[in-house]
């Protein structure tokens, strides 16, 4: 009894005793709790965050039902608010329509076209609950890059932003030669694990505002925002090289690996992602044809 009463008040003091750092820490955020975008959190700061349809809003659910801009949150004092921005399909709050601005409190739920968002009001179980459940939804789980699913989203994302903005986008697709004798050879546990290695090459390669994605089997995404046809054919040989230059050890062989990789851009006659990825697949085929090994890129 004594024990417990211990350690009830160890566990307080540890609780209590950073307060005020605990206030400065304490972040509000929705959650997609159903529809499209299920998962997605979005942290409410001091700056007022817009979801909506268009790729420019803090919380983007990219479904028809959605307004470009639906509904704005800020923090107004010591509450937060929401507010409609004339959606054609109207924001509602707890299943009712939203009138003005009305201030929210925790677990309500706010219904963006046929999304529901349920708003958490401070850091809690609940909202890492969420975000460990989105972390694993868009991650593949062999590798840890983005899934395929993920990668798509972020692909219409990008090519929204870099048609809107006229900036250069670039696809690389990378697929790894000859892997299923090494599986027929090592079994697929050993051929794991060089897929985990190649991942980790590709990571190494791509920058913060890169997305670098498992989209199939041995095959693998990276897309470079910003980036030209040049720039993105160098990077490419880089990745390439490094992965040439790499001896895995499997079963204790040592055995070189090679990636081929199909390069293509953003361009008017393939401003869709499904053109952008079968532009780059094309140069893809292209490499694995003359001879594996090798950056091709869109004739
Ligand atoms: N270990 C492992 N193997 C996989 C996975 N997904 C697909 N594969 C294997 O990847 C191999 C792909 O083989 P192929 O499509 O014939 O291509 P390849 O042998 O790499 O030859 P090229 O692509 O023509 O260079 C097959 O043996 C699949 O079983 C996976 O998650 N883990």
């Amino acid at each position: 009894m004594s024990q417990d009463h211990d350690q009830t008040e160890t566990t307080q003091r540890t609780l209590y005793s950073d307060g005020p750092m605990r206030a400065a820490q304490r972040t509000a955020c929705v959650v997609v709790i159903h529809g499209e975008g299920l998962g997605r959190r979005l942290d409410i700061g001091g700056l007022p965050v817009r979801i909506g349809r268009t790729p420019e809003a803090d919380l983007q659910i990219a479904h028809k039902s959605v307004s470009r801009q639906h509904c704005e949150i800020r923090l107004d004092g010591d509450r937060y608010v929401v507010r409609d921005l004339g959606a054609t399909n109207p924001t509602r709050l707890n299943d009712a329509r939203l009138e003005h601005e009305q201030a929210l409190v925790d677990g309500d739920q706010i219904t963006v076209g046929e999304s529901i968002l349920k708003f958490i009001s401070h850091d809690s179980v609940e909202a890492s609950y969420h975000e460990e459940i989105y972390q694993l939804a868009i991650h593949d789980a062999l590798t840890d890059l983005c899934n395929r699913r993920h990668f798509c989203e972020m692909a219409e994302k990008e090519i929204g932003r870099a048609l809107r903005h006229q900036r250069p986008l670039a696809l690389c697709i990378i697929d790894v030669d000859l892997f299923k004798p090494i599986n027929d050879r090592y079994g697929h546990i050993q051929g794991d694990d060089v897929l985990r290695g190649i991942a980790t090459i590709i990571r190494a390669h791509a920058r913060s505002e890169d997305v670098a994605a498992r989209i199939g089997g041995e095959e693998f995404a990276l897309l470079l925002p910003e980036c030209d046809l040049e720039t993105t054919r160098e990077c490419a040989e880089r990745l390439r090289l490094a992965v040439a230059n790499t001896s895995f050890e499997i079963a204790g062989d040592q055995q070189q690996i090679t990636i081929s990789i199909g390069v293509a851009v953003l361009a008017p006659d393939r401003e869709s992602r499904s053109a952008l990825m079968a532009t780059a697949d094309a140069a893809l085929y292209r490499a694995k044809h003359a001879g594996r090994n090798r950056v091709c890129t869109e004739a």
